[in-house]
């Protein structure tokens, strides 16, 4: 069997790091779309500027109008084509990188992903999850080619609304999880080989950093500060995590995730706290044990990760709802069936309600 390794051209990660964009991304062209939510414009968009032109970059900035969808791809790729541009920067959360991605893949052109927040594993991925405009998953759009350059700023993750850090740590916490389902099915990873031993390992890795440094990480991001814990688990969530769940494969908590994404009342919660969800229920559907699924449930209290489905929006879930969820979970081309073993809606439903139980008992206790 074939196995497939794939990663960004290259990974830029520090305080300050937005002043030098210009410098990482001089061999992309002259010409340059900066694609960002107004937020995150104010917070980028002079810096980059300066270290842009700087370099004999022209930059033309665009306003992401929110939701990485079929609609938007096509509005800014227009865009960027008027614009003739080199390449396109996209800054912000998944949802802007997403977009700028893909972009990039339908023009031809470079793709600078510049995540403002660590909050998912989007930035380093050759692939943009697409949405409905009114945000419900659609379809892993899987792209040929990685990012030229990810470049991340700690000093912005630092002082972002802890909130998104936190999310980032729980897409990263159910990376070595699905990989390691992934490897024990012997199924393929997202790039459709085999995992290498390194992309196992970076997903070992990722698990091993954020239970090691974790919660002092979010001690720190909660007072805007920027330590040796923050800038590991930066690298955690964003690099090891995006490399992790590429190259060692996806399982059980992101199609749970997805299935809980067809419930409007879960699209108040965010990406990473969903994946907490479905992490967790994961453990449950695989059998593991209680002292097992109860220390991941502590972790993900002591960093502020929801443990329960009343915490992602679904206060009283009725059984037509988590079956709703369950299905979609178990679409025919869902990565649950990386699961080492037959996965069907009824066991999803009931190890998602057996996890918000235990979820539950274990927050009242702690
Ligand atoms: N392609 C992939 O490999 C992959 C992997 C994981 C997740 N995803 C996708 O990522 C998306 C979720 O991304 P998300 O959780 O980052 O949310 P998001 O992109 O929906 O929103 C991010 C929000 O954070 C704000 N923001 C960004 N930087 C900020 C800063 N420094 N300070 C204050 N606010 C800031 C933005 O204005 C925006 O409102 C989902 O669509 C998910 O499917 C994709
Ligand atoms: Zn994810």
């Amino acid at each position: 069997m074939t196995r497939v390794f794939g990663s960004p051209e290259s990974y830029v990660q520090g305080r300050g790091a937005t002043a030098e964009i210009g410098d990482h991304a001089a061999s992309l062209g002259g010409s340059a779309l900066l694609l960002a939510d107004g937020v995150v414009l104010d917070l980028v968009e002079a810096d980059a500027t300066e270290s842009l032109e700087s370099n004999d970059i022209d930059v033309e900035t665009e306003l992401f109008e929110g939701e990485c969808s079929a609609a938007e791809i096509e509005r800014v790729g227009e865009l960027a084509s008027e614009v003739d541009a080199d390449f396109v920067i996209g800054a912000g959360g998944g949802k802007a990188l997403d977009t700028a991605k893909a972009v990039g893949e339908d023009l031809g052109i470079g793709v600078v992903s510049m995540p403002t927040i660590a909050s998912t594993d989007a930035p380093c991925s050759a692939l943009s999850v697409i949405y409905s405009e009114h945000g419900e998953f659609q379809e892993y759009r899987f792209l040929d080619r990685h990012p030229d350059l990810v470049l991340v700023d700690t000093a912005l993750v630092a002082s972002a609304p802890t909130r998104f850090f936190t999310s980032g740590i729980g897409d990263a916490l159910a990376t070595w999880f699905e990989a390691d389902a992934t490897k024990r099915s012997d199924s393929d990873n997202v790039l459709g080989g085999r995992d290498t031993d390194a992309g196992h390992q970076l997903a070992k890795f990722c698990y091993d950093q954020l239970r090691e440094s974790g919660v002092s990480a979010v001690d720190a991001v909660e007072n805007d500060a920027v330590t040796p814990s923050v800038e590991s688990v930066t690298e955690a969530n964003t690099l090891l995590s995006g490399l992790g769940f590429e190259s060692g494969g996806l399982a059980a908590a992101h199609a749970i995730h997805n299935g809980l994404t067809q419930l409007e009342a879960t699209h108040e919660a965010t990406h990473g706290e969903k994946v907490n969800v479905g992490t967790l229920s994961q453990l449950v559907l695989e059998g593991r044990s209680d002292e097992f699924v109860e220390d991941v449930v502590r972790f993900s209290l002591d960093v502020d990760l929801p443990v329960t489905l009343a915490e992602i929006g679904l206060d009283d879930p009725t059984d037509d709802q988590l079956t709703t969820v369950a299905e979609a979970a178990c679409a025919p081309d869902e990565t649950i069936h990386n699961e080492p073993f037959d996965v069907t809606p009824e066991a999803v439903r009931d190890a998602i309600r057996t996890a918000d139980a235990i979820g539950e008992r274990v927050s009242s206790r702690y």
